[in-house]
């Protein structure tokens, strides 16, 4: 059957339908990686994103059941070049196409990729539909450019309540954005005694838990519309040691009154490189945003720059001068990509542990 991506600017893609039948509207984004579609693919971040992967075969490993990064993904759609339709891997329990009909997320194959992810990064991340080919194109196109995507996607994707990941080790409150299991899966590995809560938990709601740290995850959409979280992470910020990931960081970030801003086509992929600019040392990261903290914005606020993009040299880290609190705009749970930037959770629980000894945590609570 055949299928249609159209973008706002115009240009229509004719492929082949795979997944479920629906027809959508969403911001058209492109990933670099070579492997990690399942990953990628439940990755809560991409909620309502179409995505489409310049690797051209997609789905030769097939789903298996140890690889996703949540329960219901929220990608709402998948552009590939090839869809393998016979996956071979022992750990393969279904293809793509099967899986992405179970979840009804609609696919499209036989689409020139490397064209589609030329035409993002020439006019930035553009709205796309994903339409039947029998649709009016025109009428297509018309009802594209008038739509407006949802901005209530962590809304969407959070924890509606507190649930506990129990270990006997530090109490780790983790504020679900739209939280990967990457992340949980590391502070688990850690035995961490972890409760995860809502994204509009209230800093005296997060402080009720007694939490040794506090993790912000990371999550899909405009940092700027959450404002609810931007307060809580004010409320905490100085009483218990701070982690926060990609909309973490952000959200970090606008708390301490520095700024983000859209990026043109953003950093999606597992080979970014960031360099650490104490050490000089660079780490390879799994990235997957599309907003960015502006440099400009750091002066005259209480944040440094700890780790910048070597690609384009964008904001990649911050710590706070003064309180236990640093963030990262990369992935170090790194699920998929490589595990260079992995020690970034020791850094966190040992930053927990000394503030526990010195007793600095509730001397300020
Ligand atoms: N993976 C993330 O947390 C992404 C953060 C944010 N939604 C962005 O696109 O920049």
């Amino acid at each position: 059957m055949k299928r249609l991506l159209i973008l706002e600017d115009g240009t229509v893609f004719a492929g082949e339908a795979f997944g479920s039948n629906s027809a959508i509207i969403g911001e058209v984004v492109f990933n670099t990686g070579m492997t990690g579609y399942q990953e990628i693919l439940s990755d809560p971040s991409y909620c309502g994103q179409i995505v489409t992967l310049t690797y051209p075969l997609v789905g030769n490993y097939g789903i298996n059941r140890d690889d996703f990064e949540s329960i219901n993904p929220a990608i709402a759609a998948f552009v590939v070049k090839e869809a393998a339709d016979f996956p071979s891997n022992w750990r393969s329990e279904m293809s793509l196409d099967e899986y992405l009909k179970m979840k009804n997320i609609p696919g499209i194959s036989g689409i020139d990729t490397r064209k589609l992810t030329k035409i993002i990064r020439h006019y930035g991340t553009l709205k796309g539909a994903i339409c039947s080919a029998e649709e009016k194109v025109e009428e297509v196109i018309e009802k594209l450019r008038a739509s407006k995507l949802r901005n209530d996607q962590v809304k969407q994707v959070s924890t509606r309540r507190p649930f506990p990941s129990p270990g006997r080790g530090s109490r780790i409150v983790l504020v679900d954005f739209g939280m990967k299991h990457g992340i949980l899966r590391e502070l688990n590995d850690r035995n961490c005694d972890v409760i995860v809560v809502p994204y509009n938990s209230t800093a005296q709601e997060i402080l009720s838990l007694s939490p040794d740290g506090v993790m912000l995850s990371n999550g899909p959409g405009d940092p700027k519309d959450v404002p609810e979280a931007i307060e809580m992470i004010k409320g905490i910020l100085g009483k218990v040691p701070l982690f926060g990931i990609c909309l973490g960081h952000q959200l970090f970030a606008l708390a301490c009154g520095a700024d983000t801003a859209k990026m043109k086509f953003g950093h999606r992929g597992s080979n970014h490189p960031v360099k650490d600019l104490k050490t000089g040392k660079v780490a390879l990261t799994s990235q997957n945003h599309g907003y960015t903290v502006e440099e400009d914005s750091i002066s005259g606020t209480d944040l440094e720059i700890t780790h910048i993009a070597l690609n384009d040299g964008t904001v990649e880290g911050l710590a706070h001068k003064s309180a236990p609190a640093f963030t990262v705009q990369y992935h170090p749970e790194a699920s998929p990509g490589p595990e260079d930037a992995n020690g970034l959770f020791e850094q966190f629980l040992s930053l927990v542990e000394t503030e526990k000894q010195e007793g600095t945590v509730y001397a300020k609570a």
